[in-house]
């Protein structure tokens, strides 16, 4: 880590000055967050997708003791430009983003390969007259493209210091950090020395800056970028393509997602096993009774029976973060436009959509960027169909159970959810800009960023965060719904003479066959269904009778409504995982409903599948999509569309399997 984080921030009065404010400014994709998390230590989120940063965002760095306010900024291609992320750049500059006052010191971030067009947006920065210091940044991806830049040569004709950095890689950061302290004690305004384009010119035409940046480029950069360019352009060609690309896209989706599921298998059997086997022991250390029911069922069952799928969501955000760095998915992205544009949706919304596949809050912000209005409403109202990470534990719950021991099957399975989600959106979408929101849309304009070999370590850290928050739900809301629960399926507690006649009578058949488990068995199953858990699953029961699911099933889609991740941990608890010596999957696998019958048939499985793949099963979303539209009229209308949308096609989908694969 660089110096600027390893020195303990200073206790207050010891800043004697006033602290400065200094800007990143640059292209998209120019490295400028990067940059930014490697000063200040933080983890903003950064990606070789252009347009990655729609805000600003600050934090602190300290200079030789003095506190500074770093401010990263949105990536632009001119001071002119229309775009809302665009906009955020110039008024930060201006001095008119909020309460922000001029930014005191710029960092021109540059990024070396693409010196011509970068120069051309510096042009306009330099013209400004402010104290800039340029940060030439990705040198080492130029020295390996063959590229010898003359560090000298830029900054005379520049007239401010330039310093070549790797910002990934940390190098030569501590000399930049020199150069801007320097730069901060005396804030000196660039000459623009003898740049054509801003010496005595302000507001120049772009294709004088152009030429002026072409010419600069000549005179400082030796080489030729010819051979990884030629390569580029052919896989280019090939996955860009109207159909290939497509198909491309989907393929290489299935095997991610192949992938994901064979290696996280390991781990999952290993933690599963783990927690029955816990339970098992701290069942033992326990007296008998209520309290031991509820650690081992309620407590270790629960909460356990979520943190089984820690695996996958780690390898998925992994594996999607490389795709991102290795400069796949903005292609995949072009890709999809066409699509997208074609059932009414802005090419925008493809960032805010990939987003979405993580959590649906951050990408109903970040849909922000899209400017039109009905543009946007149709992005929000699509949004939370995305397959987020809480719908993961419910998917791999289900296609587990479909496919045990068959992880190609699984993967398919799994990839086709995604699939689904995605055509679902592009249809609904369609139906959307076709009745309540008619108008068109602008297709999207996006500069392919370079293949380049991504990064391990900001794949880690991202899989990381993104763990560690699935681990703080687990141990947070779904610890309280497990316990509340626990507490609902087991109270009041019915001896068998409470026990409805029916049941009395069934039991007595059991006992007089001296199968003492088979009694055991029934009787934990008529308790349960005694409990108020059990009385209110058997009261709505009957309106998810169609779609295949038992009352314990319907307590779990009722139950997460608020969250759709507490489903797979209601269901460890109503179907006694923590007992069990098989684990969750097992204990499901084994579920009976009351005529005998095995609960989780293919058909209720693919049917519990397309439930959560639609249904709107998050109170924070609708909290937020609020905010967003100013009112609940739209939110409203979502949880009453995709609940519909869910309902209808699990029923059809049960129905269907049933007639074509029987029960
Ligand atoms: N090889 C190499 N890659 C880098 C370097 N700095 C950044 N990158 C990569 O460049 C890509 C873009 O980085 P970001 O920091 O997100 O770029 P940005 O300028 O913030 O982009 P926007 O937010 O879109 O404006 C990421 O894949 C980074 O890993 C570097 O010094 N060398
Ligand atoms: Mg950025």
């Amino acid at each position: 880590m660089s110096e600027a984080t390893s020195i303990p921030l200073p206790v207050l009065g010891q800043t004697s000055q006033a602290s400065m404010s200094i800007a990143l400014v640059g292209n998209p994709n120019a490295g400028k967050t990067t940059l930014f998390n490697s000063l200040t230590g933080l983890r903003a989120k950064t990606a070789n997708f252009p347009g990655t940063t729609v805000d600003h965002r600050q934090a602190t760095i300290v200079l030789e003791g003095e506190v500074h306010q770093l401010v990263d900024l949105p990536g632009a291609y001119s001071l002119e430009g229309i775009s809302p992320e665009e906009e955020v750049t110039r008024d930060a500059l201006m001095g008119k983003l909020g309460d922000k006052a001029i930014p005191d010191v710029i960092v021109l971030v540059l990024d070396a390969t693409q010196l011509t067009r970068n120069l051309v947006f510096g042009s306009q920065i330099l013209e400004l007259g402010r104290p800039t210091i340029v940060a030439l940044n990705m040198i080492d991806e130029a020295e390996a493209n063959g590229l010898e830049i003359s560090v000298e040569q830029l900054s005379e004709e520049l007239g401010c210091e330039v310093v070549p950095i790797a910002a990934r890689h940390g190098r030569n950061l501590d000399e930049l950090l020199n150069k801007l302290n320097a730069l901060v004690k005396q804030p000196v305004a660039g000459t623009c020395g003898s740049a054509a384009a801003c010496a005595g010119c302000s507001g120049c035409q772009y294709s004088s800056r152009f030429r002026w940046a072409t010419d600069l480029t000549r005179r400082s950069v030796q080489g030729e970028q010819t051979a990884r360019t030629y390569t580029n352009e052919k896989i280019d060609r090939i996955v860009t393509h109207r159909w290939v690309g497509l198909a491309c896209f989907a393929t290489l989706m299935a095997v991610v997602f192949m992938l994901i599921f064979w290696l996280a298998s390991f781990p999952m059997d290993w933690l599963d096993g783990m927690f029955a086997s816990t339970s098992e022991l701290v069942g033992g250390f326990l007296p008998e009774g209520d309290f031991r029911d509820l650690i081992t069922e309620g407590l270790i069952g629960g909460v356990g029976g979520m943190l089984v799928f820690l695996p996958q969501i780690f390898i998925l955000f992994f594996m999607i973060t490389l795709l991102e760095d290795s400069g796949y998915l903005a292609r995949a992205a072009f890709v999809m436009d066409r699509l997208m544009y074609r059932v009414g949706l802005p090419g925008k919304a493809f960032v805010p959509f990939l987003a979405a596949h993580a959590c649906a809050i951050p990408a109903i912000m970040s849909s922000r960027v899209i400017d039109d209005r009905r543009d946007r409403l149709n992005t929000i109202l699509i949004i939370p169909l995305m397959t987020c990470s809480a719908r993961l534990p419910v998917f791999a719950m289900v296609v587990a159970l479909m496919f045990p021991d068959n992880a190609v099957l699984a993967g398919l399975t799994f990839a086709a959810a995604y699939a689904i989600a995605i055509i679902g959106a592009l249809a609904i979408s369609f139906v959307f800009r076709r009745t309540i929101l008619p108008g068109k849309t602008k297709p999207l304009v996006i500069e392919l960023p370079p293949y380049r070999l991504p990064s391990l370590r900001n794949a880690l850290t991202t899989s990381l965060d993104q763990s560690r928050l699935f681990v703080r739900k687990a141990g947070t809301t779904i610890l309280v719904f497990s316990l509340v629960l626990w507490v609902l399926a087991t109270y009041p507690k019915a001896t068998p003479e409470m026990l409805p006649t029916s049941w009395q009578d069934q039991l007595s058949q059991v006992e007089a066959t001296g199968d003492a488990d088979a009694y055991d068995t029934m009787l934990a199953q008529a308790q349960s269904e005694y409990s108020i858990a059990g009385r209110m699953g058997k009261f709505i029961q009957p309106a998810f009778a169609p779609l295949g699911y038992d009352w314990r099933l319907s307590v779990g889609v009722i139950n997460s409504f608020a969250a759709r991740e507490v489903m797979v941990s209601t269901l460890a608890v109503l179907y006694g995982a923590g007992d069990e010596e098989e684990g969750l999957l097992g204990s499901l696998r084994q579920a009976r409903d009351a005529s005998g019958s095995l609960v989780f048939t293919t058909p209720t499985c693919l049917s519990l599948l397309i439930f959560y793949i639609f249904a709107m099963q998050c109170f924070p979303t609708l909290v937020v999509v609020k905010r967003e539209l100013k009112g609940w009229k739209w939110p409203a209308f979502q949880l009453v569309y995709m609940t519909l949308v869910a309902y209808v096609g699990a029923l059809i989908t049960y129905q269907a399997s049933l007639y074509f694969l029987g029960a």
